[in-house]
């Protein structure tokens, strides 16, 4: 089974003294997948990068990495067939991005240094700065020398920790073309993240973890599975009667206020809104808007995390 998923995790917990960081945590990542890590403060994601990174040993469970078992012995084996990008660069700031690629894979012992080095400046859009100073580059440039860093070994399990933070929207997109350019090339990505926008940009399947693993998904098949779907009616002015308008349909479960109309459940929008819309006309509104319900993944995060963020401040 490992043979075929690039990460496979199995009720891996690790623990710090009495205190739990990550508790029984499965689940499966495949090859050429984007994954995408989400959680609060304080919820296990860097212990559980470092555990599967072989940084930390797990207190017990077991995993996968790129088929390979996690074991004291095999770390090497490990190490060299994934990479770890952290948050913060951490380059040499005197040396060049030339100069700082050439001490990293000296690290590494790798083999083919010039070969590896060009491929990965190329695949970071870096090939005409090699010669800088990494200390004269701008925090967005700086991360992508530590992206082309993080690609020199050709890792098959690519682990990204925080990738955009700091960084202004301009670099920040820039992360999100190149993220896109390693999934055409079929590297898998576990990315860390607290912006869920970018996750839902960015990744196949996202996990939400607090400390337990409390949802694993592909956005879409989240928000089915968190919210029952319903319809956004934007009015003019607000209906006399609402009950007479919505009650007398089938389709219509349920709707409540919103300070510019009404939400109104339902079990399948796309055959209701017709019929929503016909009845409200009939009813003399003006509708401004009337549109299936978006839930993103920042609402599915917070349904999620609020309870749990509520339950540790007790
Ligand atoms: N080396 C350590 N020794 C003791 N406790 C630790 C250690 N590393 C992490 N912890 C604790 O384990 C828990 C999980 O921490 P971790 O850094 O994995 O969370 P995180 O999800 O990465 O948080 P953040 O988003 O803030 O980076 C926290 O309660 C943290 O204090």
């Amino acid at each position: 089974m490992g043979g075929e998923s690039a990460l496979l995790v199995e009720h891996l917990t690790k623990r710090f003294g009495d205190r739990t960081a990550v508790d029984d945590v499965s689940f499966e990542v495949g090859y050429g997948e984007v994954f995408g890590f989400l959680g609060p403060n304080g919820a296990g994601k860097t212990t559980t990068v470092r555990t599967l990174g072989t940084l930390l040993v797990p207190s017990s469970g077991s995993a996968t990495i790129a088929g390979i078992a996690l074991s004291a012995k095999n770390s090497p084996a490990i190490r060299s067939r994934i990479s770890i990008m952290p948050e913060s660069p951490g380059l040499y700031s005197r040396l060049t991005v030339m100069e700082n690629l050439e001490c990293f894979a000296g690290l590494y012992e790798l083999d083919d240094v010039r070969g590896r080095i060009d491929r990965a400046l190329r695949a970071v859009n870096l090939g005409n700065r090699a010669g800088d100073q990494c200390g004269s580059l701008s925090k967005g440039l700086r991360q992508r020398v530590a992206l082309a860093r993080a690609l020199l070994n050709d890792p098959a399990v690519l682990f990204l920790d925080e990738p955009t933070s700091g960084l202004d929207p301009v670099a920040t997109r820039e992360v999100y073309g190149l993220v896109d350019s390693l999934r055409e090339r079929g590297v898998t990505i576990f990315l860390t993240t607290h912006r869920l926008a970018e996750a839902e940009r960015l990744c196949d399947r996202v996990a939400i973890l607090s400390t337990t693993l409390r949802l694993i998904g592909r956005p879409e098949e989240l928000r089915r599975r968190l919210f029952t779907p319903s319809l956004e009616a934007r009015l003019r002015e607000p209906l006399d009667d609402p009950k007479s308008v919505f009650g007398e349909l089938p389709e219509v479960e349920g709707w409540e206020h919103t300070p510019s109309g009404y939400t109104i459940t339902v079990a399948d929008p796309g055959a209701a809104a017709p019929l929503v819309a016909r009845a409200l006309v009939g009813a003399g509104a003006d509708i401004l808007s009337l549109a299936e319900s978006h839930h993103s993944l920042e609402d599915i995060y917070l349904e999620l995390i609020d309870d749990d963020v509520e339950a540790r401040s007790q």
